[in-house]
């Protein structure tokens, strides 16, 4: 018998989660069926969906997130003891899963798939720049936003997972990239170590003037990470048939109220902008595509990525609230 750990979420969060809000967990595994595994976990993502989904689920729940594990034992003979596998298990330390696949528009549960090759780089990008969060920026930038070589192209959350690969990504693809984050040592990695044309720190600027001064030609692509009065004053200067891609909006994730924020529609009208919303599980089957294409870009030296690690499977929700509270440069992640 196997004994395993996993937090339970067993209230709402209030504002900032707190650490009351979880419990953890001990129990039995029972033995395998036909068709399981039993995974190790090696690697578990902190990201801010767990955030943003925290009301949609009934209380108690088991905390999804995706994970890399290595298998232990099989009845599945396409993973032999060894394979590394991505599920979106959670925060658990063993599980037993079977290959699944959901479906699209469901919340997404039971997501199984061996971890891509990634040509000798760190497992963990499983969880960053070659899983979720890097299909997010390749097919959330490239396929909403359809950017052209000269092209000004504006990121916010631009030092995280995401964000850190939508500017590199834009800058492959020839455009002048402007990235907002929160602390003046990302604004330096973001245009010393990455290549971005400019930073800002959103903390300290006065957006508008400094976007101004940045973009003075105007946006053509906008990558929305944060939503709020930040992106209503990028969308305000935005050029005709501009586009936005918006992704989620952390900077509203822990209100209990929605703020207010400047209205669009002038810009939208005026400019006849295209504003889409969207969840990455709207490319799943193109998933393999995108992760290929990442890791040849990583391995060529197109595209860097950066990992803020925290170790230990008792340290979860640490790291989730340090990710939350910006003390992240690149991808959150826990090394179990
Ligand atoms: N639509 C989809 O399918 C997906 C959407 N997302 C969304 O993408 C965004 C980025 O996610 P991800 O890259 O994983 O996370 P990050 O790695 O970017 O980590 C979160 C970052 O958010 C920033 N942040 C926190 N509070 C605020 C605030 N009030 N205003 C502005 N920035 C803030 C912090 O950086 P800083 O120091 O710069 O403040 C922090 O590091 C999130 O909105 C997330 O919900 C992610 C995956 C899929
Ligand atoms: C197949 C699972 C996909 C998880 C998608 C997370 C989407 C995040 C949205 C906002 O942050």
């Amino acid at each position: 018998m196997v004994k395993a750990k996993k937090w339970v979420v067993k209230k709402y969060f209030d504002g900032v989660p707190k650490k009351s809000d979880f419990e953890i967990v001990e129990y039995e595994l029972p033995s395998l069926k036909d068709g399981e595994i039993l995974l190790k976990t090696e690697w578990i993502s902190v990201d801010p969906y767990l955030r943003a989904y925290n009301k949609n689920l009934p209380i108690p729940y088991d905390q999804f997130s995706f994970q890399v594990g290595v298998v232990q034992e099989t009845k599945n003979p396409k993973y032999p003891v060894g394979t590394k596998v991505v599920t979106h298990e959670g925060w658990c330390d063993y599980v037993i899963v079977k290959e699944t696949q959901i479906e699209i528009g469901q919340f997404p549960k039971g997501l199984t798939y061996k971890l891509p090759d990634l040509q000798g780089l760190s497992p963990s990008l499983g969880v960053g720049a070659v899983g979720m969060p890097g299909v997010t920026a390749y097919f959330g930038f490239l396929e909403l936003c359809q950017p052209k070589a000269g092209e000004t192209v504006v990121v916010t959350g631009a030092a995280g997972a995401v964000g850190s690969l939508v500017g590199q990504i834009a800058k492959i693809k020839g455009c002048k990239v402007i990235g907002f984050a929160g602390s003046d040592e990302k604004c330096q990695w973001l245009e010393k170590e990455l290549g971005f044309d400019k930073a800002l720190n959103y903390k300290k600027v006065d957006a508008q003037s400094a976007l101004k001064a940045a973009a003075p030609q105007g946006v053509d692509c906008y990558f929305d990470n944060v939503g709020g009065e930040l992106s209503s004053v990028i969308i305000g200067q935005m050029n005709i048939r501009g586009r936005v891609a918006v992704c989620g909006s952390i900077s509203a994730y822990n209100d209990k109220q929605l703020p207010k924020a400047t209205i669009l529609q002038p810009s939208i009208v005026f400019k006849e902008l295209r504003i889409e919303g969207f969840i990455v599980w709207r490319w799943l089957g193109r998933w393999s595509e995108g992760f290929t294409q990442l890791v040849s870009w990583i391995k060529s030296g197109q595209l860097k990525t950066a990992e803020h690690t925290t170790v230990g499977f008792d340290k979860l929700f640490d790291a989730f609230i340090g990710m939350l509270a910006g003390e992240n440069t690149g991808k959150a992640v826990v090394q179990v």
